[in-house]
């Protein structure tokens, strides 16, 4: 039963409550006029984060608004990025100031135990995480995955020749198994029906849904933690998924005890852990991850190549040309062929452009004011730059909905220097894949589109716009089919297998 007293001090607790909000949204509000402009939204929860696809309709409000569009969240800025220029401008030259990330309370604090790369606010963590990434997939290291590329990306065309029907799977296969290899040392191909492997991809599918720009309202009202039960979802899936990347680090700890242990990121890091000084959670993390980070983007964007192939017949078939030129039909491509196979560079490259799979971008945080054409990005404002508009900007892709790999190439044929599409994402938190992930995507279309013509099957028509709506975007489920381009390719196929 409520006291007299007791009924006061809630009053007294609700207008001592009430006048916390109302400062914290003046003081919120006080650099409003000078931000980029935006919609309205509402004078205390400020605008919704469109959904579905926030990047298209995103891209529409910059037409609307502007290269640089403003959002209010609750107290939060948020600042989107659109055009080319601004791109550059902003998250390029003023990339030393949005190295950070934004307070993420869902998925970077609860979800990940604050261990995920990806989501790590700028400090000594990031540097130590960073750096012991850089060692392994920088260029002059990445080169050592092309044997272990050349050989899954010439297993996926023979699983297509098996199974064409789940080409989708096979491409995941790939990725998993490039994956599970340089991380942990895994000698066989993985299964994309491995327990581990599955559970692996339930962890990105949620962190795929947690780390969406609104997801969970926490991330706009931080005092929502306090909530009994509310993060209850969230703190059961840490626990799961840090068992989950502790036990593969046990278990390569353990053959290293045996002696058994193959080379890898994980033996590497277990080796020079304390060089690297890190925890062993940390280390748990810093492996588990890069499989959420390298995998499921990888098999998305080569369906993306054999969604453009099949869409578009003509263009497949100049890269087709350009393949028999240089490799013929009685070896498959290789990466020795690379320099000589611009077409096939500049049909990855337009893909990129075409359907990013970071399509929203993820987010960075100013921790400084930053000033872009007299308008106010504020000290920390949360700013995106938008892949899906950037890749749309008409100044510099023209005809931005065609896809045309030929936008890619100077007049010689070779891939033009003066043009980049920012698909890896933007200035110190670039992805650190992006030269693993680039040597996959080049040697999968080599091979793909010389071992097939790939035609959309008539029966089912292909939606190219339809995609998950998530951080990473990947194409719903499609069809197409796949026609040997010479009688021989099988048997090409596994003599280049031998031979590995
Ligand atoms: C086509 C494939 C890939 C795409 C499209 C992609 C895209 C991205 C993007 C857009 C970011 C965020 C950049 C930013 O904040 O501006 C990122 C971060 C990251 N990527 Fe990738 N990535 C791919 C493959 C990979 C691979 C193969 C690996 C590792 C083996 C990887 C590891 C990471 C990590 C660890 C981060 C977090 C970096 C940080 O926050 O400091 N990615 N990636």
């Amino acid at each position: 039963m409520f006291s007299f007293q007791s009924s006061l001090e809630l009053l007294v607790l609700a207008g001592f409550a009430a006048v916390v909000l109302v400062l914290a949204f003046r003081s919120g509000r006080r650099n409003e006029s000078a931000l980029p402009p935006g919609p309205v939204g509402h004078w205390l929860l400020g605008n919704e984060i469109p959904k579905p696809y926030a990047w298209r309709k995103f891209t529409e409000y910059t037409k609307q608004y502007g290269p640089v569009f403003s959002l209010r969240l609750g107290r939060q800025v948020l600042i989107v990025i659109g055009s080319y220029q601004a791109a550059v401008d902003v998250m390029e030259k003023q990339g030393a100031l949005l190295a950070d990330r934004p307070r993420s309370i869902a998925a970077g604090e609860i979800l990940s135990g604050g261990k995920r790369t990806l989501l790590v606010q700028q400090g000594e963590r990031l540097k130590r995480l960073r750096k012991a990434l850089h060692g392994h997939l920088q260029p002059k290291v990445a080169v050592n995955y092309e044997p272990l590329q050349a050989k899954a990306a010439l297993i996926m065309i023979i699983d297509i020749l098996h199974d064409p029907q789940h080409f989708q799977d096979h491409a995941k296969k790939y990725a998993a198994s490039v994956i599970m290899t340089l991380t942990y040392g895994k000698t066989t191909p993985t299964s994309y029906s491995d327990p581990e492997v599955q559970m692996v991809n339930e962890c990105t599918r949620r962190l795929g849904t947690v780390v969406k720009p609104g997801a969970w309202a926490v991330d706009s009202w931080p005092i929502l933690r306090y909530v009994p039960g509310y993060l209850s979802v969230l703190n059961r899936h840490h626990r799961e998924e840090l068992a989950l990347f502790r036990g593969q680090l046990d278990n390569v700890r353990n053959q290293m005890t045996a002696g058994t242990a193959q080379s890898s990121f994980a033996k590497e890091l277990i080796e020079r852990q304390v060089e690297y000084g890190l925890s062993d959670d940390e280390a748990a993390y810093l492996c588990g991850s890069l499989f959420g980070a390298g995998s499921d983007t990888t098999a998305a964007a080569i369906a993306v190549v054999i969604m453009a192939a099949a869409s578009f017949p003509d263009l497949q078939a100049n890269a087709q040309k350009q393949l028999d030129m240089v490799v013929g039909a009685d070896r498959t491509p290789t990466f020795n062929d690379r320099e000589e196979l611009p077409y096939i560079e500049a049909f990855v490259l337009e893909t990129f452009r075409w359907r990013p799979i970071s399509s929203g971008g993820f987010a960075h945080r100013a921790t400084e004011d930053i000033i872009y054409n007299g308008y106010l990005i504020p000290k920390g404002a949360t700013v995106i730059g938008n892949h899906w508009s950037i890749a749309r900007d008409p100044d510099v892709f023209p005809d931005p909905e065609a896809f045309r790999p030929e936008r890619w190439l100077t007049p010689e044929g070779t891939i033009r220097e003066d043009l980049r599409f920012y698909n890896f994402g933007f200035g110190r938190r670039v992805c650190p894949g992006q030269h693993l992930a680039n040597r996959s995507l080049y040697i999968n279309t080599a091979n793909l589109l010389w071992a097939f013509k790939i035609m959309p099957d008539p029966t089912r028509p292909i939606d190219t716009l339809a995609f998950t709506d998530t951080a990473n975007s990947h194409p719903l489920p499609f069809q197409v089919k796949f026609e040997s381009r010479n009688p021989n390719v099988f048997k090409t196929v596994k003599a280049a297998l031998e031979q590995m």
